[in-house]
């Protein structure tokens, strides 16, 4: 079982993060977090705050000489901004004075779409400035540092995973669009939107510009692609163990992230059923999907081909021409408080979501293979892939109809082993 805990507020010292229960070996260096980080910084129509603020990153546990060591791996980063919060985010109790001007100012005009209000109710404050403080996206940063330890288990067992941006607002990139593999990030990071499509990039970037011309904010989505799993990873067997809930779960775990969708998601809701699913055929190397509708995902479990994930993100709750809204001090009428913030930030929540999904995978494939060096994960998996019998093999690649018989077939000529250990994993 993979474990993993964050703390830190937006304006405090630092955010704080631990990964326990990744195995021994994994190769892991700072450079590889610091680049994920310096990622999710990138993206047209994030605000001031990404220009001026660094990423200081500290490993301070589990790694030793470029190696995870089995132990609870621990980090911290910085925030640089944190020398103009001393006094708004101190620990000990500071002046009555500080509340007065400026960044201390009690921030009594909720947002609408935040955290603000309700944060306020539950938690007993009478401000929003210690509610909006970890309801941040701030954390994130600390979710992609995790996430890019993460995936470097995942690169020792042979798995990639890449994001991309699919829609900003209405501008939406095609749906025959080619799906990215991990081959295109470096053009996908380099696009100002992170959309691979330049025609579909321009028209995103026009129009983030014409949002902020209008004061306004835009959400969008990002879709998050898998290659290199083998099947059967997760279970239909129990609610909880069903793994399209759990990558579910984390990506709507996001902050302001709205809805996920599985492979086509709710276009596969509109469709017949003929039309909708992934008809299996018997190739000659073993049995394929002729289409990826599914996702990779089937009855909670992976099916061994790409595993492709879409989540959305609503628009920017600080809008600049700022909603209406009530100041609780005084129960009048007041507009939302609104310092600075991003119109869009649907690029850098690409790189949280393929953060949180690999974090995800890795948990799962714990689950299924364990192991306390990452050589006894790998074997444990090789063995199991090998232990599927030749007529229940499947490959990761589409099969043409056209060239291929039905697998019903095959299967008729070759029905399952006559002992049960034959095909038990
Ligand atoms: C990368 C990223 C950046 C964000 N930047 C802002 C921002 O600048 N201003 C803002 O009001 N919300 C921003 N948000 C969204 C808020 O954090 C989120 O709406 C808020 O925590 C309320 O949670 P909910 O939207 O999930 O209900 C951002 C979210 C992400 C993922
Ligand atoms: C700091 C980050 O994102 C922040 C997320 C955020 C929010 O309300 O979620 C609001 C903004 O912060 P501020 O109000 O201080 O300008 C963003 O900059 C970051 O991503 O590193």
């Amino acid at each position: 079982m993979l474990r993993w805990l964050t703390a830190g507020e937006s304006h405090g010292p630092e955010l704080l993060a631990i990964l326990e229960g990744l195995p021994a070996g994994v190769r892991l260096s700072l450079d590889h977090v610091r680049a994920d980080l310096a990622r999710r910084k990138l993206g047209y129509g994030r605000g001031a705050r990404m220009k001026f603020e660094q990423d200081e990153l500290h490993l301070s546990a589990g790694v030793r000489h470029g190696l995870t060591i089995g132990s609870p791996i621990g980090l911290r980063i910085g925030n640089t901004e944190w020398p103009k919060w001393t006094e708004v985010m101190s620990p000990d109790p500071v002046d009555d004075a500080v509340f007065e001007t400026g960044r201390g100012q009690r921030l009594t005009r909720p947002r609408p779409g935040h955290a603000d209000l309700t944060g306020m109710q539950k938690y007993g404050f009478d401000e929003a400035r210690p509610v909006l403080e970890r309801a941040s996206a701030r954390e994130t940063a600390a979710r992609v540092a995790l996430g890019a330890i993460a995936k470097r288990f995942l690169a020792e067992l042979g798995i990639e995973t890449v994001s991309h941006t699919i829609a900003i607002g209405e501008v939406e990139v095609p749906d025959d669009a080619r799906v990215p593999t991990l081959a295109d990030l470096e053009a996908i990071d380099a696009d100002p939107v992170r959309i691979l499509d330049p025609e579909t990039s321009a028209r995103a970037v026009e129009l983030i510009d014409e949002i902020r011309k209008d004061g306004d904010t835009i959400g969008g989505s990002t879709e998050v692609v898998v290659t290199g799993l083998p099947s059967g990873i997760g279970s239909y067997a129990h609610w909880d163990r069903r793994l399209d809930a759990k990558v579910a779960a984390a990506l709507m775990s996001i902050q302001a992230m709205k809805g996920v969708e599985i492979g086509d998601g709710f276009r596969t809701t509109r469709r017949r059923g003929s039309a909708a699913h992934d008809p299996l055929y018997a190739t000659g190397d073993g049995i394929a999907r002729s289409s990826d509708r599914a996702g990779g995902i089937e009855g909670g479990m992976t099916t061994g081909t790409r595993l492709r994930v879409r989540v959305g993100m609503k628009p920017i709750a600080t809008v600049p021409h700022a909603l209406h809204t009530v100041d609780v001090a005084t129960g009048g009428d007041a507009t939302a408080h609104h310092q600075r913030s991003d119109v869009c930030a649907v690029p850098a929540s690409g790189v949280v979501a393929e953060a949180m999904v690999a974090l995800t995978i890795a948990d799962a494939l714990l689950d299924k293979f364990g192991g306390d060096s990452v050589g006894e994960t790998r074997r444990n998996l090789e063995a199991y892939v090998r232990s599927i019998p030749a007529h229940l093999r499947t490959t990761p690649e589409l099969a043409d109809p056209a060239s291929a018989r039905p697998a019903e077939a095959e299967v008729d000529e070759s029905p399952m082993g006559d002992s049960l250990s034959e095909w038990r994993v």
